[in-house]
């Protein structure tokens, strides 16, 4: 049986992540492309990584606030992931429901990878066993310089966790290896330039959606 299709024949929902580095706009988007494809008919499911269980909100207070060793890190975003995959992403997906998340894989490999410097091979291992078989249909990329994600978040005026208490050179990295992901899987990863207007991006986040919808 393929991915995409359930036992009966019917269509699986489609699965949409965000990506971007702290502050690219990722979040503030999610909500008007859910709104889009409802409007489409769609079933939404929205949900976000590190969390989307309760055991994965409980992984996220330790991730967001603890100090841990970098492959604890990964390890631990990859247990979150594969109670989000279990309780929510999948069954949600058989439904035939679109689930759109805020960030999955492509994160550790730009996080955990690009940032802290782990060595990519062990985060295949990790993604292999986690989800062998289910990949994002589509990933939005918010592509923003860290100076002005950085400027984004200040302007929020709230505590910091420990990712965006990271230093640029951190988020330099960071964005380095998401564009080298979207430039190795173009045909999935979709980059959206965010540090123009919001509307901007929300106008080719429509377009994009709206084809996939027909
Ligand atoms: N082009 C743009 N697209 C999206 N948001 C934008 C854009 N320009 C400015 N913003 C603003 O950037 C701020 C940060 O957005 P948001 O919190 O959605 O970022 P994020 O990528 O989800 O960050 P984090 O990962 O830290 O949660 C918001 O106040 C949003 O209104
Ligand atoms: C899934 C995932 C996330 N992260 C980091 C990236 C962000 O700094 C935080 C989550 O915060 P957000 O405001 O909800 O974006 O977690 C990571 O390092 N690795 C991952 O796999």
């Amino acid at each position: 049986m393929s991915q995409m299709q359930q036992k009966h024949g019917e269509p699986q929902g489609k699965f949409i992540t965000f990506e971007g580095i702290d502050g690219a706009g990722k979040s503030t988007c999610i909500a008007h492309a859910a709104e889009l494809l409802r409007q489409c008919g769609k079933r939404v499911v929205i949900s976000r990584e590190p969390g989307g269980t309760s055991l994965g909100e409980k992984l996220r207070e330790l991730l967001l606030h603890e100090t841990m060793h970098p492959e604890t890190e990964a390890l631990l975003m990859f247990a979150a992931r594969r109670e989000h995959l279990a309780q929510v992403i999948e069954p949600a997906l058989a439904r035939g429901d679109w689930v759109v998340c805020d960030r999955f894989s492509d994160a550790s490999y730009a996080y955990q990878g690009g940032g802290r410097g782990l060595d990519a091979a062990k985060l295949f291992e990790l993604e292999r066993w986690t989800h062998p078989h289910r990949q994002p249909d589509l990933t939005f990329l918010f592509d923003v310089s860290p100076d002005v994600a950085g400027q984004r978040i200040a302007a929020q005026g709230r505590a910091l966790d420990r990712f965006e208490q990271e230093k640029r050179d951190f988020h330099a990295r960071v964005r380095a290896a998401y564009l080298e992901r979207a430039a190795a899987q173009a045909g999935r990863i979709f980059v959206i330039d965010s540090g123009r207007a919001r509307e901007e991006s929300e106008k080719i986040l429509d377009e994009k959606l709206l084809s996939l919808c027909l």
